[in-house]
């Protein structure tokens, strides 16, 4: 980056851009996003399919801004849930400037990366392809071969990264200098301090929500959803939040529960650690269970709570 203005007296001028984290699910975006603001905007957990929305995440120099576009795996959808994640990552695609395809060295290829290339290799936008969690790859090498082929024939521009996103700060502070290189001349589209466009009460609900998906067993994770309703804070400082873990059937109620309580109980003190690292302040989070039939097959329910 070459900065002008010291030599021509200008206004610097500004570089800013939409760069989307698209790969299939639990590959490490969630956890690559994390890990270019130094800081926890989007939840990461061992199951695939944690990330819903198209979280952003925005990191600021004093002449360049990202804001990064954190998309749900890409998937076959069963369900209008499933379809929704889908789409939001069509129009995340859409409407960037650049592209992170994050893949999982561990493993060559399969389908859902098949899925995904064939979205990218036509696509006229600047693309990454970030070879994750090098940290446990066997041969990675071998492995990031596979990847580039399936882009073959790509005419935009493509660079190859190897990293872990999980261990690797300063791999990952170079590919987010790789990325700063190439942002369009634009006036920043967020104030400096910004670290993404989610508000407080969002993100401590994906918080609630990625405890409640490493607890619950089988299906089960996936048919919750949590929003937090109340936040006040007290004069000493303690937060006080009010949040729910709704599901889509009275039966699966108490499997949220569990006996005496337990599970709720551990879920909420799971979750009141990490808020309270993060905010660096003492959390008191009430949690409730409550019931929206069938939510994720209904529009209007998957608008109330902030799927749309
Ligand atoms: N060993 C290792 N594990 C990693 C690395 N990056 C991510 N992980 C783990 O991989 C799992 C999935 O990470 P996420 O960041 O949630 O993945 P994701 O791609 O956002 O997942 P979805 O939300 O399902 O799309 C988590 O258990 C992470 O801790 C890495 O570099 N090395």
């Amino acid at each position: 980056m070459t900065d002008l203005s010291s030599t021509t007296g200008a206004t610097p001028q500004t570089h800013s851009g939409f760069v989307a984290i698209v790969g299939k699910p639990n590959v490490g975006k969630s956890t690559l996003l994390n890990a270019f603001l130094n800081t926890k905007v989007a939840p990461t957990s061992p199951r695939p399919q944690t990330t819903r929305r198209g979280v952003r995440g925005i990191f600021s120099s004093d002449t360049h801004q990202i804001v990064f576009v954190d998309t749900p795996g890409l998937h076959k959808p069963k369900d209008a849930l499933g379809k929704y994640m889908n789409q939001e990552v069509h129009s995340a695609l859409a409407d960037v400037d650049a592209i992170l395809w994050v893949v999982d060295l561990r493993h060559p290829p399969g389908e859902e990366d098949q899925l995904v290339a064939r979205q990218l290799r036509d696509l006229p936008k600047p693309l990454f392809l970030v070879g994750n969690k090098l940290d446990v790859s066997k041969y990675p090498e071998e492995a990031m071969k596979l990847y580039g082929a399936l882009l073959e024939g790509r005419t935009a521009d493509t660079q190859e990264v190897m990293l872990s996103a999980q261990n690797n700060t300063t791999a990952v502070a170079m590919l987010r200098e790789q990325v700063l290189d190439i942002l369009p001349e634009n006036p920043f589209f967020y104030p400096r301090g910004a670290a993404s466009d989610q508000t407080r009460e969002m993100w401590a609900a994906e918080i609630i929500r990625e405890e409640a998906m490493k607890k619950l067993r089988d299906e089960l994770p996936y048919a919750v959803a949590t929003r937090v309703n109340r936040w006040t804070e007290r004069e000493d400082g303690l937060q006080r939040i009010e949040g729910e873990i709704v599901v889509e059937k009275n039966a699966h109620k108490g499997m949220v529960i569990g006996a005496g309580g337990k599970q709720l109980r551990e879920i909420g003190q799971a979750a009141r650690k990490q808020l309270e690292v993060f905010l660096d302040r003492k959390v008191f989070l009430g949690l409730e269970v409550i019931v929206i039939n069938g939510w994720r097959e209904d529009p209007e329910a998957l608008r109330e709570l902030g799927y749309e």
